[in-house]
């Protein structure tokens, strides 16, 4: 499988402030990450770098097969799909589901022509019945519920059929019913051997679907512990991750935590 992600070395400073300091990561085609660490981590700014909207201050990111400061980045960024909320607001509210879905596709340079709106739109299709998204089509944007925001927003991002797939919080304020719907539907997105690299940022354990191959933990700018999910995952890593002592259950592939 070709690495889809790899950092060296990288670290980035804002205002003279140290937000990621000197990671080496890397990101195989195959493998399904999440990224969990606490609030002011460094999480989204990693997450930013990998979807190529932000540059390391120092050391080397290599986005698919760009590196970046030396690729273009606007050929580079509609290979990889991006869903966070911050994304979301932008998209307008009496804008339908349709859509906010098809709209992605326009982003992808030289696809104006007739024959690529028809395979578009039944790609939009399919992608919108993929993410139980169907019966709403027609729907504006701004009258669906938080959860059925959240399918849409990843439905737009693998809408162009993405190398690599970034989800920021993809089931914060989430209820109950919504949260597991979705991560009903990313589990079995991610066990799929046709869907991209996977990195999903995530404040809590209790959203890793299963399918999830691999974990960084960051705190503070750096990683904690990274690899196979049921390697890093352990009790003693969270505690240094969110420095209290953590009870860890694991049933059936899918995660809690507590305070010890
Ligand atoms: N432009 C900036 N200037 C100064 N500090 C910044 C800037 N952007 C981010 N930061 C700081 O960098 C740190 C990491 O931010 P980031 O958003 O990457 O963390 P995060 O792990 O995603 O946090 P959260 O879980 O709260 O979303 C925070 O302390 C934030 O205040």
């Amino acid at each position: 499988m070709p690495v889809v992600l790899q950092l060296s070395d990288v670290s980035v400073v804002r205002d003279t402030n140290p937000i990621l300091s000197n990671l080496d990561w890397t990101v195989d085609g195959d493998e399904r990450w999440v990224i969990l660490g606490p609030n002011g981590a460094g999480k989204t700014t990693l997450l930013q770098i990998a979807a190529a909207m932000s540059h390391p201050s120092s050391g080397v990111a290599t986005v698919l097969d760009g590196k970046l400061g030396q690729v273009d980045v606007f050929e580079l960024r509609p290979r990889v799909g991006f869903a966070s909320s911050a994304m979301a607001r932008r998209f307008p509210a009496d804008e339908t589901v349709l859509n906010v879905v098809l709209t992605a596709a326009y982003s992808v340079t030289g696809r104006w022509n007739e024959d690529y709106e028809d395979v578009d739109l039944r790609r939009a299709h399919r992608v919108l019945a993929e993410w139980k998204l169907d019966h709403l089509e027609n729907r504006l944007f701004g009258s669906l519920s938080d959860g059925e925001q959240k399918r849409v927003q990843i439905a737009r991002s693998v809408m162009t059929d993405p190398e690599l797939l970034l989800l920021d919080e993809p089931a914060a304020s989430l209820d109950l019913g919504a949260r597991e719907e979705l991560l009903q539907l990313l589990g079995g997105y991610a066990s799929s051997s046709e869907s991209p690299a996977i990195v999903m940022v995530t404040h809590h354990v209790e959203e890793i679907p299963r399918g999830f191959t691999s974990a960084l933990l960051v705190s503070g700018g750096r990683i904690v512990a990274a690899g196979p999910l049921a390697e890093v995952l352990t009790e003693s890593n969270l505690e240094a991750t969110f420095g209290l002592p953590i009870t860890l259950t694991e049933i059936d592939g899918r995660y809690s935590a507590r305070a010890a």
